[in-house]
């Protein structure tokens, strides 16, 4: 067992993102350990880029959010947003603690499946599922299809009295309320795509009571996502209750309230959404309705389980402002910073580099473009050449949105238990890249 002396690093930055990370240490031979595993030890075999996930953090992560939701007196089934992190072992271990499934398209229905998630805690969520997509959720015969238009709504009728099936449906309702995240995460404002406008959502209902195939349970609400405060999921959520109450009135039965997913963590000091407050919120404001209740946390339980690991290939000298520092991992592999221009805490390897005098650098990938970059001015340990770096928080919205871009193949996928580590997914191989590419006779040309 590795040394778990903490000692004294001159960078703030780290002390901090050590302090609000509980599955890192710094070790004084063994550098920085997720649980029991030195992360040296993982890049040294696999080689970098790699992610690295924690199975503890992800139990750990499931029983707090579901003892926050017990403590509160509610009675909630979860459904892990598969969208947020969809590996098999990922689904298997959050399965095992306890969850269901939200899905958002026939491939993520039929990986929760092979993952162990029985139908019967599956949920569909999404704007635009195919008809192949909701004849394979009819004939697995999943929990719920939340459905997000009057459209869909007739289309799933018809492919349900084609097949001679009845589906539980909650209509998935676009409260107009604003999460306060960022512009391309939120979901629950009128004009976005998502969901049905409040005011249509009553007579959709009606009309879906009238339709074959259909029996309308209830509602959901999605409002965005990385949501750190609760007065917007308050203000949702009281619109719900309002919309279940009139429809009672309307003599329509109301069973369910699924209340989404949504709460952020903490990447740099933002502090992580509470599950406890987000509990409070549910009880008060759903808590009278006697409904069965319903949350689709993705982001919440997968982020901070895991890390992705890259190697710096050079530092590159500027004439004037900070140096580039040049990681092989890049925006292919995790695209959020480009994306969204997310703040991803970033923590050197080797004991030796954490505890040097920290400088200003730019941390960018090798792919051709700009936007390739993961931090800018960041306050960071002098970085050499073959340095190794994690970049934290990556657990969600990290593997699953990779691209092979710039021919880059996908890197590998390792899951820490305790001290133990193995490969979940082996670095795809290069020929990989080509192998389902059909090149005609005709097109060949000898190198
Ligand atoms: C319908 C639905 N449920 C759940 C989630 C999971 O969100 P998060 O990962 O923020 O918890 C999403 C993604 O934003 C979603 O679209
Ligand atoms: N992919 C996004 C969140 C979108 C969630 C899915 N609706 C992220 O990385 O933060």
């Amino acid at each position: 067992m590795a040394d778990q002396t903490v000692f004294t690093t001159p960078d703030p930055t780290v002390r901090e993102l050590l302090a609000t990370h509980s599955n890192l240490s710094l070790d004084v031979r063994s550098g920085l350990m997720l649980d029991g595993v030195p992360l040296q030890a993982i890049a040294d075999e696999i080689g970098t880029p790699c992610w690295v996930m924690s199975a503890d953090t992800l139990r750990k992560r499931a029983a707090k959010l579901h003892n926050a939701m017990k403590s509160a007196g509610l009675s909630v089934s979860t459904h892990f947003a598969v969208k947020s992190n969809d590996h098999l072992a990922v689904l298997s271990i959050v399965s095992q603690a306890g969850m269901g499934a939200d899905v958002v398209s026939g491939g993520e229905l039929i990986k929760a499946r092979k993952a162990g998630i029985p139908a019967s805690r599956i949920v569909f969520s999404g704007v635009g599922k195919t008809d192949a997509e909701l004849r394979l959720a009819l004939q697995e015969g999943i929990a719920q299809i939340n459905v997000e238009s009057a459209e869909e709504l007739e289309i799933l009728s018809g492919v349900a009295s084609s097949m001679g099936r009845e589906i539980d449906v909650a209509l998935r309702v676009n409260p107009d309320v604003d999460a306060k995240t960022h512009a391309k995460i939120t979901t629950g404002v009128a004009g976005n795509k998502f969901g049905i406008p409040y005011d249509e959502a009553l007579g959709l209902y009606r009309l879906a009571s009238e339709l074959s195939g259909l029996r309308p349970v209830g509602y959901a609400v999605h409002i965005g996502s990385q949501i750190l405060t609760m007065e917007p999921y308050r203000a949702a959520y009281g619109r719900i209750a309002e919309l279940v109450r009139v429809t009672r009135q309307a003599g329509l039965p109301v069973t369910v309230v699924d209340c989404g997913g949504g709460l952020g963590i903490c990447y740099r000091d933002e502090g992580e959404g509470s599950p406890e407050a987000l509990a409070g919120v549910i009880r008060s404001e759903l808590g009278d309705l006697d409904v069965h209740l319903a949350i689709e946390p993705g982001r919440w339980i997968a982020a901070p389980a895991g890390v992705l690991l890259a190697s710096v290939i050079l530092r590159k000298k500027v004439t004037e402002g900070s140096p580039f520092i040049i990681l092989d991992a890049a925006m292919n592999d995790l695209l959020r910073p480009s994306l969204y221009e997310a703040w991803h805490g970033i923590l050197p390897l080797s004991a030796h580099d954490a505890v040097l005098a920290p400088e200003e650098a730019c941390v960018v990938g090798p792919v051709c473009e700009t936007g390739d970059t993961f931090a800018q001015d960041r306050s960071l340990p002098p970085l050499q050449r073959g340095a190794r770096v994690a970049i934290l928080d990556t657990g969600a919205y990290g593997a699953v949105m990779s691209s092979t871009y710039n021919a880059r193949p996908l890197a590998a996928e390792v899951l820490v238990d305790g001290d133990r580590w193995s490969v979940i997914r082996p670095r795809q191989k290069v020929e990989d890249l080509w192998a389902n590419e059909i090149l005609s006779e005709g097109m060949r040309v000898e190198a």
